[in-house]
């Protein structure tokens, strides 16, 4: 039965004819159909010779080692806690973006704003910080395995363990029982993209804001296409917005559910 199937399959010509009909977008990463080489590979200066963006991942930085890294605790742990250095250093460094902050979320997330506002003004004197954070040389790696950074940012993490509880922070800003989720300027992201020695990216997708920098060794599409994305300066409150740009590399790819736990918020 199956074997008639297949045969039935192979020498159905309409078949053939509707696959060869199927539009495809450039730099799709199926393989393109013979009549279509030529045209693919001159699409881009940068692709090469079958129109594709083609980089060299590390070892262990495959897609399915993302998912890996992404359900150990530890990892879950370290990116809540960056999740939130990330806020306090785009947002609460600067009075207005606060204070919007503050309006846009204190009914929808009383207990989350208000220890976002003590860590500000208790645990870290944020200037102090950003001055600690700005030594740190732009990497195109990811602080998550980087020794030189993780000492720095072990520093950071050690003086906010030392005040409070792991466990409180986790119970507050898990993405299980309270996910972070909230809303915020776009003024704070566009400062976000500007703070160019500060490796602790955001980016926007479909109007959601997500830390971006631990997938940028996964990104099988090479972390410079994103840090240079994220550094331009045509970049503006009206183009924080980098859907446009992801939907052109590849509309078939579900970010939503490959950044879930990166989500911070919306815009
Ligand atoms: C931040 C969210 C992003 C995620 C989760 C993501 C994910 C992925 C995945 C899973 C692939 C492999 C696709 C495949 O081989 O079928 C890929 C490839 C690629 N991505 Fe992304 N990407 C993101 C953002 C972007 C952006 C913003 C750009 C460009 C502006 C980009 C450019 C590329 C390129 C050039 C490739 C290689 C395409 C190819 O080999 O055909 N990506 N990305």
């Amino acid at each position: 039965m199956f074997n008639r199937l297949v045969r039935e399959r192979n020498n159905n010509s309409s078949f053939a004819n509707s696959t060869r009909n199927i539009q495809r977008q450039p730099q799709c990463s199926t393989l393109p159909l013979p009549q279509e080489s030529s045209l693919t590979s001159s699409s881009s200066p940068s692709s090469g010779s079958n129109g594709r963006n083609k980089v060299q991942l590390l070892p262990n930085h495959g897609p399915l080692n993302w998912v890996q890294f992404m359900d150990k605790k530890s990892t879950k742990l370290k990116v809540t806690l960056m999740k939130i250095i990330s806020i306090l250093i785009s947002v609460f460094s600067d009075d207005t973006s606060k204070n919007k902050f503050i309006e846009d979320n204190q009914l929808k997330f009383p207990d989350q704003v208000e220890f976002l506002l003590y860590l500000s003004k208790e645990v870290f004197n944020i200037d102090e910080l950003i001055v600690q954070i700005n030594e740190i040389e732009v990497k195109k790696i990811s602080l998550f395995e980087h020794n030189k950074d993780d000492k720095l940012f072990n520093k950071i993490f050690a003086k906010i363990m030392a005040k409070i509880e792991m466990n409180t922070i986790f119970d507050l800003f898990s993405n299980n029982k309270n996910p972070i989720n909230f809303k915020i300027d776009k003024e704070a992201v566009l400062q976000n993209y500007q703070m160019k020695n500060i490796n602790i990216y955001w980016m926007v997708l479909n109007g959601r804001i997500y830390y971006i920098t631990p997938y940028f060794m996964y990104h099988p599409g090479g972390d410079s296409i994103l840090i240079k994305l994220l550094q331009s300066s045509k970049n503006t409150v009206d183009r924080i917005d980098k859907y446009k740009e992801f939907k052109k590399y590849h509309r078939w790819v579900n970010e939503t559910d490959l950044l879930a736990p990166h989500l911070i918020g919306y815009v």
